[in-house]
């Protein structure tokens, strides 16, 4: 399998952190391209931290990055790396369409291949929105925008950071299997930081859990579901099993990182 993430021995610790507290540290992960993985882990154990790392958007002290071979720098300078964070951020003054062929029209020099825009807005449900302002839609169909801009300039690499936490239930189910549709037409690795079980099993192959003070990789699990999956997979049982699974790992990351004063989690 090509490798699409290797992160070797990453040790990160944050201005003015104590030293002894690195935010990072010795983590080892390997991603093969086209998969999806999900990072979950409690508060604080470094999930954004290593996401900013793989963006190219803040360095680490020791160990080594690469994405499909390349420095996150690198891979970020030549649009290889698509990033949605919770909070969709649309330019206000222009329609849903022309956002969405933004990164396409700032880069046209750069030769990449760029994906139509109301192709795009179908995957995600909104070709009827294509017309109307950011302040005309709802936070679910702004952050269906903000998905389909991130795979316009086709990113080798798609980094979320907990994109659809703020959105009901329906709403993130409805995003959920869109993202799910172009993830696979696009054949495209996503690290998806989210703090739902349910969310990690349905969307992942791989659920990285990590545990805190300082943040590690504590267990990675397999998600041997079939795909596509549809709604009898996602109700079966062995759905259920892998949640139980990934809720056991997740208390004992927890328990491994508790301070002797934190209260202990039902
Ligand atoms: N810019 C910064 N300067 C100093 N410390 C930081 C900075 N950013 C994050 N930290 C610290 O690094 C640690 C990891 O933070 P990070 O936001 O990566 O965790 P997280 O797992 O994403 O948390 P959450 O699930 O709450 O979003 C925390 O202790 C946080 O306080």
């Amino acid at each position: 399998m090509t490798a699409g993430i290797e992160v070797r021995g990453l040790t990160k610790r944050h201005p003015g952190a104590r030293p002894d507290r690195p935010a990072l540290q010795d983590i080892d992960l390997e991603i093969p391209h086209r998969r999806f993985v999900s990072l979950i882990g409690p508060s604080g154990c470094g999930k954004s931290t290593l996401l900013r790392i793989l963006a190219g958007l803040e360095g680490h002290d020791t160990g080594s990055v690469s994405l499909l071979g390349e420095s996150p720098r690198r891979a970020s300078r030549r649009k290889a790396i698509g990033l949605v964070s919770q909070t969709p951020a649309l330019l206000p003054w222009l329609t849903v369409r022309a956002n969405v062929a933004l990164p396409g029209k700032v880069n046209r020099r750069s030769g990449k291949e760029v994906d139509p825009p109301d192709e795009l807005l179908r995957a995600v449900g909104l070709e009827d929105a294509a017309d109307q302002y950011p302040h005309q839609l709802s936070g679910g169909m702004l952050q269906r925008v903000a998905v389909a801009r991130a795979f316009a300039l086709r990113p080798d690499v798609l980094l979320m950071d907990e994109p659809f936490s703020a959105l009901d239930e329906f709403t993130r189910e409805a995003l959920q299997y869109q993202l799910l549709g172009l993830w696979q037409r696009r054949a495209t690795t996503v690290v998806f930081v989210t703090h739902s079980v349910r969310e990690a099993v349905v969307l992942s192959d791989e659920i990285v859990v990590m545990s805190a003070r300082p943040g590690r990789v504590h267990e990675v699990l397999d998600v041997d579901l079939p795909r596509p999956r549809d709604k009898d997979i996602v109700k079966g049982p062995h759905m259920h099993d892998l949640e139980d699974r990934v809720r056991a790992s997740l208390q004992r990351a927890w328990k491994a990182g508790a301070a002797p004063d934190d209260l202990v989690p039902l």
